[in-house]
């Protein structure tokens, strides 16, 4: 696998070919590509040390990473965040759950990054998350699915402002983006 520095260099190269060509936007403004999501690591992956896993297959799939932090969250922040699950019966058994140790809150951005998340992630029930997905691939109980990701882009928006502060959330150049993306 070649590393960042081994794909700069690679780019440098093409660029002075002429091969290459980089859109004249600055990536900080160009939103066009640049949906995010939130993605969290429920306390159960984190106790079963599976950060490092659901980190990869988001970073394999080419997508950045632009914030990350471990936080033992509190019941009013869930109370937000699954607002539209206070009604039904699991509700306490999912605050139990998600304050029983901390969690990795990271927020991912890319193309159609929401959809691809919740593709990547699979079904909410791992008895129906497909082979090859996080939940399909680490989870058995729908208690205890490893992870949590935004479904939709107006709750990725509503997760990401309860989640993290805007200072916490960090606009870098990810040197493979002019190869990834067809301007
Ligand atoms: N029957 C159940 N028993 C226990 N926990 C449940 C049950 N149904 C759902 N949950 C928990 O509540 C969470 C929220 O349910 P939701 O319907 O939002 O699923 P999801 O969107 O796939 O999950 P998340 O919002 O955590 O990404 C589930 O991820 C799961 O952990
Ligand atoms: N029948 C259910 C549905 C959801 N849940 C939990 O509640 C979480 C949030 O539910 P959700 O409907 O937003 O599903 P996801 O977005 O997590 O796939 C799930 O991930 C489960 O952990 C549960 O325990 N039992
Ligand atoms: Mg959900």
């Amino acid at each position: 696998m070649m590393s960042g520095g081994t794909l700069c260099v690679l780019k440098r190269s093409l660029l002075n070919s002429g091969k290459l060509i980089i859109p004249r936007v600055s990536p900080n403004t160009n939103r066009s590509f640049s949906e995010r999501t939130l993605v969290a690591v429920k306390p159960d992956g984190v106790q079963r040390r599976l950060i490092g896993q659901v980190i990869e297959r988001f970073e394999r799939r080419g997508f950045r990473l632009v914030g990350l932090k471990m936080v033992q969250v509190s019941e009013e922040l869930l109370a937000q965040h699954y607002v539209n699950l206070h009604k039904k019966p699991f509700y306490p058994s999912v605050l139990r759950y998600m304050t029983s140790g901390p969690v990795v809150a990271m927020v991912w951005e890319g193309h159609n990054v929401i959809k691809s998340t919740r593709t990547l992630v699979g079904h909410t029930n791992p008895a129906e998350a497909a082979p090859g997905t996080l939940r399909g691939d680490f989870s058995v109980h729908v208690g205890r699915n490893i992870v949590h990701a935004s479904d939709s882009p107006e709750v990725a928006q509503k997760e990401i402002s309860l989640w993290f502060q805007r200072s916490e959330l960090i606009d870098w150049v990810c040197c493979d983006h002019a190869i990834m993306y067809d301007p």
